[in-house]
């Protein structure tokens, strides 16, 4: 194990890319937060976006806030791991703290849409796992983007426009979760990722583990 977190019992590991999507305000952000808090070897993956900050927002924390001049230029310098364009705004994720993680054996999370989970997955299949988060009715998903309370009307009735798009892609995905109750859902996310983390391809120590038992058990 490298770092302590994702590794069992001193087996190493390789790294997983764990990929959240949904139509906006299906509680992605949440359920990502319970995760981070949770799983302390999780690294979350900040993108950069176009999109003016929300109250409460940090730099660096929840997006890395820049102006379209300078997110071309990132564009321009292949320095995202995928990028799209979302709700009017350019999102990315920057590339080299993933790169980095994933080389120190660490799993990376991701709250992305579907063109960037595509743009993952064409790069590396094997190591991208995928969730879909529905609500549990339309009426619901409205409510969401209310209560936030970070957005515009405007903005609410452009995201409710473009989420049966965003639905449609769900058969994309390897798992899909309703977040109906937030600790259920949770629960669901933390046991798919807990399986992820246990398939046989990615312990990648496991041959040299179950190799030196054998020779101890033949002596
Ligand atoms: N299971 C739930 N029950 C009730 N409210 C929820 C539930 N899950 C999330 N919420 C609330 O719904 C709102 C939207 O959630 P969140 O911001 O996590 O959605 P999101 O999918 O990340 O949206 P976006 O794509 O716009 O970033 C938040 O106010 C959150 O507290
Ligand atoms: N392809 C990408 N999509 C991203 C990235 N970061 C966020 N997103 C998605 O954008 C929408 C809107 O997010 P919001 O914070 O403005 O509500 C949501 O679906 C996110 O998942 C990214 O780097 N690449």
């Amino acid at each position: 194990m490298k770092d302590g977190s994702g590794g069992f019992n001193g087996v190493e590991r390789r790294g997983l890319m764990f990929v959240l999507s949904s139509p906006s305000g299906a509680g992605k952000t949440t359920l990502s937060r319970m995760l981070v808090d949770e799983a302390p070897g999780l690294t979350m993956s900040v993108s950069a976006t176009t999109r003016p900050r929300r109250p409460g927002e940090v730099d660096g924390r929840d997006y890395y806030f820049v102006d379209r001049p300078k997110f071309d230029a990132m564009v321009e310098a292949d320095e995202f791991l995928e990028w799209a364009h979302v709700f009017d705004n350019c999102y990315g994720t920057p590339r080299a703290p993933v790169e980095a993680a994933l080389a120190a054996g660490r799993d990376v999370l991701f709250d992305i849409d579907w063109q960037g989970t595509q743009q993952l997955r064409s790069r590396a299949s094997n190591d991208v796992v995928s969730v879909f988060i529905l609500p549990p009715s339309v009426q619901d998903l409205e409510h969401r983007l209310h209560t936030r309370a970070q957005d515009s009307d405007e903005v609410i009735r452009g995201r409710m426009k473009k989420a049966g798009d965003e639905m449609s892609h769900f058969d994309a995905y390897d798992y899909i979760v309703v977040n109906d109750n937030i600790g259920v859902a949770f629960e669901s996310v933390k046991a798919i990722l807990r399986a992820e983390q246990l398939k046989r391809e990615r312990q990648i120590g496991i041959e040299a583990f179950v190799r030196d038992m054998r020779r101890q058990l033949e002596k």
